[in-house]
């Protein structure tokens, strides 16, 4: 258990910044998970966490100390890589073993490490995979293993880089929720890097959104669906993504209207939001947040151009003025394709973004600083 300090991290490859600023304060006993796309640098940093990279500049300090310097193995970091390295000429049960047996861990009794060798398995569910070699594993079974191996181990903190990958949706969210207990048992700080937005929900006591080396926005996993601070955070959260729509404003404070394509919406503008009859911005709108009714109602009126069954779901494409937008409905609402609609959405559930040109990024029009950005500044 620790807390952990990073300040100023930086990192470059050649020309490639893998990671360019990153300073975060995570708390004693946290899971901190870092979200983004492929390149992002999550990988990065937390190899940076862990010593197995020379940062360029910044800190890292564990518990207090500055480990920043410090050699890998002093560091008391346990780290699990997306590829799950397993001795293949021992067990199951004596892979697990061996990290307790070595170092600093020497000194755990057998039964000491049966017992956590216990807990980890019945856990990560393979107490019945210990008399096997890793050649008789499946891919999924051996990252739950190697999993095991470094949760097996007591460490300041864990550092967890997708180590769900291997696993099929089914068992991924089983062991979500298995992995979530299992950091509130050990209470060991973890830092956990996943590109799947529904384990970063799941999973994070906070979350923070990467994009190209930089740290977007940190947040609890409500602060960051509820306020994406930009249009890349609005677009990592939620699949189908959040419909981004060019509009107008047709009238500014309070209750305001806004032209979408040719058509006018009444939309209320959200608390604290500045702005004026003639702006441009860009109305982010979640499908599921979508209600959709028949077209005589108020709101967003348009035609269902497709509808795609997705599970229990049905993906409606709704072509509303010049716009196209996605709908997630029950299969069971009964609409389909060529259905005259209406789409309505509650006034908490609109985001505004300042308007973009050709596809940039932009920010949140009624951004404020959460609590967590705000403890760094
Ligand atoms: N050893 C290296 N040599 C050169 N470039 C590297 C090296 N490691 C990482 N990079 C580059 O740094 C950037 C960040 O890589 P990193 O692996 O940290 O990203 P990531 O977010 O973990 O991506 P992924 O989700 O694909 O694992 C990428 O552009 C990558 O190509």
């Amino acid at each position: 258990m620790a807390t952990m300090e990073l300040r100023g991290l930086r990192k470059t490859y050649g020309k490639t910044t893998a990671v360019s600023d990153i300073s975060v304060d995570i708390a004693d006993g946290e899971f901190f998970v870092i979200l983004g796309p492929s390149g992002a640098g999550k990988t990065t940093t937390l190899k940076s966490i862990a010593g197995l990279v020379d940062v360029d500049a910044g800190s890292v300090h564990i518990g207090g100390v500055d480990m920043t310097r410090v050699e890998p193995y002093h560091r008391n970091v346990a780290m699990a890589f997306e590829s799950y390295a397993l001795y293949p000429q021992k067990t199951v049960s004596e892979n697990l073993a061996s990290p307790l047996k070595s170092g600093r861990t020497g000194k755990y009794s057998s039964a000491q490490r049966g017992e956590r060798i216990d807990q980890v398995t019945t856990t990560l569910g393979i107490n019945h995979l210990l008399q096997r070699f890793p050649r008789e594993l499946s891919n999924g079974q051996r990252q739950r293993v190697a999993l095991g191996r470094v949760l097996v181990r007591p460490a300041d903190v864990y550092l967890l880089d997708e180590p769900l990958s291997h696993l099929d949706a089914k068992l991924r969210a089983a062991m979500r929720a298995e992995l979530k207990q299992l950091g509130q048992m050990s209470n060991t700080t973890t830092v956990y890097v996943t590109h799947d937005y529904q384990e970063a929900l799941a999973l994070g006591d906070r979350i923070a959104v990467m994009r190209e080396g930089e740290l977007v926005q940190i947040g609890t996993p409500q602060e960051i669906w509820r306020r994406p601070a930009d249009t890349f955070v609005a677009r990592a959260l939620g699949q189908p993504e959040m419909n981004l729509l060019d509009a107008v404003v047709d009238a500014g404070d309070g209750g305001a209207t806004f032209r979408l394509g040719d058509g006018s919406v009444d939309l209320a503008v959200p608390a604290g939001a500045q702005v004026s009859r003639g702006d441009r911005v860009r109305v982010g709108l979640r499908p599921c947040d979508l209600s959709v009714g028949d077209g005589s109602a108020e709101g967003i009126r348009g035609r269902v151009l497709l509808a795609e069954r997705l599970g229990r779901n049905v993906e409606l494409t709704v072509q509303a003025g010049g716009e196209q937008v996605v709908v997630l409905v029950s299969s069971r609402s009964g609409v389909g394709e060529g259905s005259e609609v209406t789409l309505t959405v509650a006034p908490d559930d609109i985001h505004l973004f300042a308007a973009g040109s050709g596809g940039e990024d932009t920010a949140r029009l009624d951004a404020v600083r959460t609590s967590s950005m705000e403890a760094l500044a």
